[in-house]
């Protein structure tokens, strides 16, 4: 057993019920004294009929009447035992549960969200945490009972044949022994099996979600993905009935050993009554003492072994909690943008041995100005944002708030200065005025507010005309508070919905919206496209768009290729050049018209070669960008 782990799991069980932990145990030791008294006071009773007619009807009735009163004491104590045990283990839960998401929320960024080994052990720590606090308490319970069990009927053993509690106990060492392997064996197989257990879920999800149902539908991927669930559920149950079937031949060896050392216990009695060195009614306490005993042993063996196999399982809720920050944060608060954000050779790539994304960037943003970012699939612009954000931190290099490294920023404070709609944004399942109000926590009540930067985003009259309003549920799988089916919206609509949401950050120091009118249709994407213009005048915004023509009133374009910055300047100055950014919007341009012109811009170079990777320093790309952007994706 992770006896380690053991007193940090019942102090965690202490602080989260005191009263009820106290309580509890109080009920344990009177639960545990009930047994052995219970086996005296029968035995009298039977000494007493035994007796034929001289019996003592008196004395026999007064015996039978406590009996009685000793039986309905258990069955209370125990009903009471389980309540108690049930408030302990809420309270364990809602404990747990509060840690262990406080420090996911706590985690800053978002590397260990993408690794499969954290998300493994996340969902360890969730079983750990759920189970081993009320498993260590209820050890701790079962033994103080069993304990006191035992010592009632040893003193029995004692008076009856002494022998025999030696029996007992040296009995009572391989049932231990099995026990924690058991445990080791069954949280072994957890750990192994969790990865596939995730991918079952994944499946699960799959097949049932309505986010997946068309295309799983529409290419027929319902039975492959519905086998792909099975392999993973056979894999988990196979694991899990190897594990089982080892506990069975295991327990079944310990039930032999626990008959044979009965037998032996009731030979040996019946040799004493035919001596006449034993009553009958001695002979009952004898059988029923040396069956509590063992009992009680295989309850705490038992008990002992669910408590090590959580308590190993606890072991990744306690990693979790105390692991250090993921993204160190800096104490000083952000402070308003005056003069701009820097990237300063800003060099970053997802895994470390994985290739570079961002290759030596450098961009100034400068305060209320918009910039534009343009690049192909991949050249690392949402990259760049995540690193804005301070998703990650950049390898090498650095990230400048009015020269100050962010690094120096308290996390929250920075990010409360920015307001951003991401590629992937959210569809919240909750009412239109949360979908939007959720973009700024402090004013989520306030519907003006609300209804404002829904109408900055062209959303404002479908949210206000949906069935109830901005009360409306936007959902496809919830019913709202009376029970009312949700409403859909349209790929479209959500987008505006995240435009919004980011929109209620008025005073964002910086606003980033990456590609905010993929979804939009032509009329809708204008629309926003002048509200955002509008909005975003004299602020700092950071605007990534394949559709170009949204990008020429920018006060600066940056062309990203391959994690570098290739070019930047005004539209008209970058179409002048007559180089790469021209020739994208051109032949962007040129899908628009009934007979595409042929493109003049310079084409891209045979011989050019995607930049080589650094190995040890990073060093600024000295070549100019050649490899001219191919079409607009
Ligand atoms: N979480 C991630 N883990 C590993 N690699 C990633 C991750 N996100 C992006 N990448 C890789 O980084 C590179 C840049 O991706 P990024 O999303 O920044 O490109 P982009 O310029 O925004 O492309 P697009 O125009 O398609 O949105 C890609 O090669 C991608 O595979």
């Amino acid at each position: 057993m992770s006896t380690r782990a053991a007193p940090a799991a019942l102090a965690l069980s202490w602080r989260a019920a005191p009263l009820a932990s106290v309580a509890s145990l109080a009920v344990t030791l009177a639960l545990g004294v009930l047994p052995a008294t219970t086996a005296w006071t029968s035995k009298l009773l039977l000494d007493e009929l035994a007796r034929g007619h001289t019996v003592r009807v008196g004395r026999a009735s007064w015996l039978v009447a406590a009996g009685a009163a000793l039986a309905a004491a258990m069955t209370i104590l125990t009903l009471v035992s389980t309540q108690l045990s049930r408030r302990v283990q809420r309270a364990i839960t809602l404990r747990t549960q509060d840690q262990l998401y406080e420090r996911v929320n706590a985690i800053a960024g978002l590397r260990s969200f993408e690794d499969p080994v954290f998300q493994d052990r996340l969902r360890l720590a969730e079983q750990g945490a759920q189970g081993a606090p009320g498993a260590i308490t209820k050890l701790l319970t079962e033994t103080v009972r069993n304990a006191i069990v035992i010592l009632g009927y040893l003193g029995t053993l004692m008076v009856l044949w002494p022998p025999m509690a030696g029996f007992l106990a040296l009995a009572a060492v391989p049932a231990f022994l099995a026990q924690r392997e058991l445990a080791r064996r069954r949280a072994g197989t957890t750990e192994k099996m969790m990865e596939t257990a995730r991918k079952r879920y994944f499946y699960q999800a799959l097949l049932t979600d309505a986010a997946s149902a068309k295309e799983v539908r529409l290419f027929g991927l319902g039975g492959f993905f519905h086998g792909r669930l099975l392999a993973m559920l056979r894999a988990t149950t196979d694991a899990d009935l190897a594990v089982e079937a080892y506990a069975a031949r295991v327990q079944g060896l310990l039930g032999l050993l626990t008959a044979a050392v009965a037998a032996v216990a009731g030979i040996v009695v019946v040799h004493g009554i035919a001596d006449g060195r034993v009553s009958l009614g001695g002979f009952m306490l004898f059988t029923v003492a040396v069956g509590g005993v063992q009992s009680a042993v295989s309850a705490i063996t038992t008990q002992a072994s669910t408590s090590g196999q959580y308590l190993r399982l606890f072991r990744s809720w306690r990693d979790l909690v105390d692991a250090p920050a993921d993204l160190p944060s800096g104490t000083t608060p952000a402070p308003a943008l005056r003069h701009g954000v820097e990237l300063r050779d800003v060099w970053f790539r997802y895994q470390d041995d994985g290739p570079w994304v961002l290759r030596g960037v450098n961009l100034l943003i400068p305060a209320g100005q918009a910039v534009g970012l343009v690049g192909l699939n991949g050249a690392g612009k949402s990259t760049l944002v995540k690193l804005l954000c301070r998703f990650y931190a950049p390898e090498r290099g650095q990230i400048l708030w009015d020269g100050v490294d962010v690094a120096e920023f308290d996390i929250a404070s920075l990010r409360r200065r920015i307001g951003a709609t991401f590629q992937d944004f959210c569809r919240y399942d909750a009412t239109a005025a949360e979908n939007v109000g959720l973009g700024d926590l402090d004013r989520i009540g306030d519907l003006a507010a609300i209804r404002q930067a829904a109408a900055d985003a062209g959303i404002d009259a479908k949210l206000a005309g949906l069935r109830d309003g901005y009360a409306t549920f936007l959902s496809r799988v919830f019913r709202d508070a009376e029970l009312k089916a949700g409403t859909a919206l349209s790929g479209g609509q959500w987008q505006r919905v995240a435009i919004a949401r980011s929109l209620m950050r008025r005073d964002a120091d910086l606003l980033i919206l990456d590609e905010p009118g993929s979804g939009l249709d032509p009329e809708a994407e204008h629309e926003v496209h002048l509200a955002l213009s509008r909005h975003r005048a004299g602020r700092t915004s950071l605007l990534i768009s394949h559709r170009l023509s949204t990008l020429r009133d920018a006060d600066l374009i940056v062309v990203l290729r391959e994690g570098r910055v290739v070019e930047q300047g005004g539209h008209t100055e970058l179409m002048a050049a007559q180089t790469d950014y021209a020739r994208l919007f051109l032949t962007q341009a040129a899908g628009y018209r009934d007979t595409p012109e042929p493109v003049s811009a310079p084409s891209p170079s045979p011989t050019s070669e995607p930049p080589s990777e650094p190995r040890s320093e990073p060093t600024p790309d000295p070549e100019p960008f050649h490899a001219a952007i191919g079409s607009a994706s």
